[in-house]
């Protein structure tokens, strides 16, 4: 385990662009959903907007006065498109599979603090078979404001009873990065979605993938 992350009680997930590396395919899927409001989008809008957002809250946007039920259709939607272009493609990101492991067995508490909806969350930890690794499992449907408020970050310190510093959160969205920071957390930033460079520099890390702390 890398000596910057030993002394720490709890390690908290981002879930998409840190446990898969799959954004490329949320960015796919995105624009073919707003194809349907005449819209389209770049990657670097998506990066700077867009990543680690909820569904939910661009939908309310697209349908201002939308109701719940209508935003909740509509995210489901976009998530369906996004899960059929990744199904056949999902893989852990290099070296998860042996760091989870690692901090099981070193006694930390570990959980997911996800900006997507229950079905993705179902979708990836289940399909990977990894859910049992994590004492708690967060995702926007469970709070009410969204990255980058503090508030899914802290539910996820609450439900571990770990206090926020004793916290590190693995993220790799802007808007996730500022959540986890604005609830008081050390940050890992795999560069997955974004280059290093792109990456804050007043965080604990950054990483490539899970191999590079392993050891
Ligand atoms: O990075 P996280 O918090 O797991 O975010 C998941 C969300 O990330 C966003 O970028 C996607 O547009 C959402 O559809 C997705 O649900």
């Amino acid at each position: 385990m890398h000596p910057l992350l030993k002394n720490k009680k709890a390690f908290i997930f981002d879930m998409d662009g840190v446990i898969v590396d799959n954004i490329s395919y949320h960015i796919d899927a995105l624009k073919e959903f707003l194809k349907q409001f005449g819209k389209e989008i770049t990657t670097e809008y998506f990066q700077t907007h867009l990543n680690g957002r909820t569904i939910q809250e661009l939908v309310m946007e697209l349908k201002p006065g939308a109701s719940k039920a209508e935003i909740m259709a509509l995210s489901e939607e976009k998530e369906q498109i996004y899960r059929n272009l990744y199904a056949a493609h999902i893989t852990p990101t290099q070296g998860l599979s042996d760091f989870l492991q690692l901090a099981k067995k070193s006694g930390m508490k570990m959980a997911v603090a996800t900006s997507a909806i229950t079905a993705n969350a179902d979708f990836t930890l289940d399909g990977l078979n990894i859910r049992h690794y994590f004492d708690a499992i967060v995702d926007s449907t469970m709070v009410i404001k969204g990255k980058p408020d503090p508030q899914i970050y802290l539910k996820a310190s609450n439900l571990l009873n770990i206090s926020p510093k004793d916290c590190v959160v693995f993220e790799d969205a802007l808007a996730g990065i500022k959540s986890a920071k604005a609830a008081g957390m050390d940050v890992v930033g795999l560069y997955t979605s974004l280059k290093e460079e792109e990456l804050p520099n007043d965080i604990l890390l950054k990483i490539k993938n899970f191999e590079e702390i392993c050891e």
